[in-house]
């Protein structure tokens, strides 16, 4: 395995009866940034990070984790740190019994309990009571701090913006950056768009067991040009031409093939004003989300 990489999964596949979950996932995922696997409901994400996790057996294909099966990292919660079920917790501990006894299962002092209470939010009265009280926001949080108490260099989180009002997706995006920042791995399940959107800078797609699309997401963003709009549609259109961008045009707008300021730089230089700018390609991921939901045929209407 390359040292680079944090997680490497190779040909996972797993079956469930006649239905196979997921089919030959192949992917890496590296230190120093979060990548956000995204998929639409039923695609295969929770059962692929169990598998990177030892919970499920793979049928074939096999998962690393810092170089190893998860399974043979010794004290894996120093190491790797994980969120699979927020609701998973016993509902009769208190936030703080939860922690604390993680904390002394991996070895760590009861204060640290404390201090990740504090990291995620959890104030003293919310620490004492029993977590079946909970909201899904404060399980999340719980189940974070959870994940973070030993310190781990490697994140993986399905689906933890679950629950979370926006002030705690802010708050979430905040804390996964910072976490990278410092060299962290981070590997988060969505099956929202939008939200991955804002939180990932790498994304891996998945569809009915399959990886569909992997990348930078400004690449997989950028990868549809840009979409332009002007205060005269054949000025802008000579502007595009002058500055040799290729351009289609779609209403009274244009699609550039061109990076968003290489367009905007040939229509200042034509004398443009422009009206709008935006990447055309979150049109694209979102064309490509949409249609590995409709094949699901979860939103089609059988007739
Ligand atoms: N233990 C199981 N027994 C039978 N089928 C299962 C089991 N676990 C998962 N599956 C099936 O495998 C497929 C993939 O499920 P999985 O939970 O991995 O999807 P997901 O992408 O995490 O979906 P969601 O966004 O809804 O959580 C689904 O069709 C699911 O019903």
């Amino acid at each position: 395995m390359s040292a680079s990489h944090a997680i490497e999964v190779s040909g996972l596949r797993r079956s469930y009866g006649s239905h196979t979950a997921v089919r030959d996932v192949s992917f890496q995922v590296r230190h120093g940034a979060v990548t956000g696997f995204l998929g639409p409901n039923g695609a295969g994400k929770s059962t692929t990070l169990r598998m990177l996790v030892g919970l499920t057996t793979p049928d074939s294909g096999q998962a690393r984790v810092l170089g190893s099966d998860y399974r043979a990292l010794p004290n894996p919660g120093r190491h790797v740190g994980v969120l699979l079920d927020a609701s998973a917790q016993h509902s009769g501990r208190t936030g703080r019994e939860v922690l604390a006894l993680g904390a002394m299962a991996m070895g760590l002092p009861p204060r640290r309990a404390d201090e990740l209470l504090e990291v995620v939010g959890l104030d003293a009265d919310e620490a004492r009571r029993r977590t079946g009280t909970y909201s899904l926001g404060m399980r999340q949080r719980l189940g974070i701090a959870h994940a973070l108490l030993g310190d781990p260099r490697v994140l993986v989180l399905d689906e933890p913006a679950n629950g979370l009002d926006p002030g705690g997706i802010h708050w979430l995006r905040t804390l996964l950056r910072e976490f990278a920042d410092r060299g962290g791995c981070v590997l988060l399940s969505s099956h929202l768009l939008r939200e991955v959107e804002v939180i990932a800078d790498l994304l891996i797609v998945i569809g009915r067991g399959r990886v569909v699309a992997q990348g930078a997401k400004q690449e997989l963003l950028a990868a549809g040009g840009t979409v332009v709009r002007g205060s005269d549609a054949g000025t802008l259109a000579a502007a595009l031409a002058a500055a040799g961008i290729a351009a289609t045009r779609t209403g009274d707008a244009f699609l550039a093939q061109a990076e968003p300021e290489q367009v905007a730089r040939a229509a200042a230089a034509g004398g443009v004003v422009v009206l709008e700018l935006r990447p055309a390609g979150t049109d694209r991921l979102e064309s490509l989300f949409l249609q590995l939901t409709a094949d699901d045929s979860r939103e089609t209407v059988r007739r």
